[in-house]
């Protein structure tokens, strides 16, 4: 990667690049953070502000190389500005990263500067965790900055994201049944559940309350042993590899991302597709595979979006019954993108897209009809 700025003689033409600007194109605003005290060295994307400040985790992780990470924070970042608008949500897509060993370079201090970077943007970028940082992580953050979201509630905070993030699976669950067999009752249906972490456990949960029949996998033989023993004959274990291949109506992948491929999908029996796991889809074109297979995908963004509704909700003062009442909108939105997809013969994720980039759109209006030039007179104080 090469980043040459021009002399700024305007006789002279520069011979540098810009590369770097080519690649954070999309992006509004790009942060290197580096504190040589503490060893901090972190990357955090703006993506799009249109519906409000950025909102997005952040993760650590030893990242092989520097373009790696700054690949993860655009990526991720991106994919925040969607989940945030299909959630409606009043915040726009961010994402942090610490290039670092989660297991070895954590330092209170080094989270502390971490959150005084983030207190130097403002406003305009709020965190909390993602995959390699925890909650007391950004306890310490907390110190330097008010921009942290997600805290726990002895800290003021929503608590747990899980639980509205596995009721927004079941809703996203009941929209696809709707959709497929024109009705909710899942009495009977039969679901293949991988993963039984924090999100995945708690679905079997639910679903076992609604009288289905599971297939459960896990690499954690005492998670698999612990739903096991729960659900009373209604839940079969199966080895990680045979998950894909079981006679279920619905997959409901809750542990990693990447697992909708085209080896999985030719395994693949079910009818519909929806879980919590970030990115199930390995490229964008699985999704038209699926779609011309018959299989119903709920986009993933939508179906997870619990967690996001109760951190964005929470800076507004924790409530968990505004966050639940919130998170039934999942059912709606789901059901519609599935009928979108239907009518006008698209991918769900195509249809998924397409709602999203129609919220920006509509704000993006709205913010110019407000900016300085065209504000009403009444609104001009000299
Ligand atoms: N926690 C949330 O609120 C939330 C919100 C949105 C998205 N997600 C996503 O949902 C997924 C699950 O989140 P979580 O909070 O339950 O995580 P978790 O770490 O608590 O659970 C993941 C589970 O998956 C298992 N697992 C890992 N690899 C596996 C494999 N190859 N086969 C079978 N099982 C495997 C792990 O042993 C673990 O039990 C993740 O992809 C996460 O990014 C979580």
């Amino acid at each position: 990667m090469t980043l040459t700025l021009p002399t700024e003689n305007p006789n002279i033409q520069s011979t540098g690049s810009f590369d770097m600007f080519t690649k954070i194109q999309d992006h509004e605003q790009v942060v290197f953070c580096n504190d040589p005290e503490t060893g901090l060295k972190a990357i955090i994307a703006i993506h799009d502000t249109t519906l409000g400040p950025a909102l997005g985790g952040t993760r650590m992780r030893p990242y092989h190389t520097f373009e790696d990470a700054l690949e993860d924070a655009l990526r991720l970042s991106k994919g925040m500005t969607y989940k945030n608008a299909a959630a409606d949500n009043d915040f726009g897509g961010g994402k942090g990263v610490i290039i670092g060993d989660p297991m070895k370079d954590k330092t209170p201090e080094l989270f502390r500067a971490y959150g005084q970077f983030i207190d130097s943007l403002k406003g305009r970028f709020y965190t909390g965790t993602d995959m390699g940082t925890v909650l007391d992580d950004f306890v310490h953050a907390h110190k330097e900055t008010n921009c942290i979201a997600g805290l726990p509630e002895e800290y003021g905070g929503g608590g747990e994201t899980s639980i509205p993030t596995a009721l927004g699976i079941l809703y996203s669950i009941q929209a696809v049944a709707n959709t497929l067999w024109g009705h909710e009752n899942l009495t009977g249906k039969r679901f293949a559940i991988q993963g039984l972490g924090k999100v995945g456990y708690k679905v079997a949960e639910h679903l076992l309350e609604h009288g289905a029949d599971l297939y459960v996998t896990d690499v954690s033989e005492e998670a698999i042993q612990a739903l096991v023993e729960k659900a009373g004959g209604k839940a079969k274990a199966v080895k990680n590899d045979e998950i894909y291949g079981v006679d279920a109506d619905v997959f409901v992948p809750c542990a990693i991302g990447g697992i909708i491929n085209d080896q999985t999908i030719d395994q693949l029996k079910v009818k519909g597709i929806a879980g919590a796991a970030n990115n199930q889809l390995l490229h964008e074109n699985h999704a038209k595979i699926l779609k011309d297979k018959g299989i119903l995908y709920a986009p993933d963004y939508i179906v997870n979006s619990g967690g996001v509704i109760q951190v964005a909700d929470e800076l507004y003062g924790p409530n968990k019954s505004r966050v639940l009442s919130k998170t039934k909108t999942i059912y709606r939105s789901i059901l519609e993108v599935l009928k979108q997809s239907e009518t006008e013969n698209i991918t769900t994720l195509e249809a998924a897209n397409l709602v999203c980039e129609k919220r920006l759109n509509v704000r993006k209006q709205r913010a110019s009809f407000f900016s300085p030039n065209k504000r009403p007179k009444w609104e001009v104080r000299y």
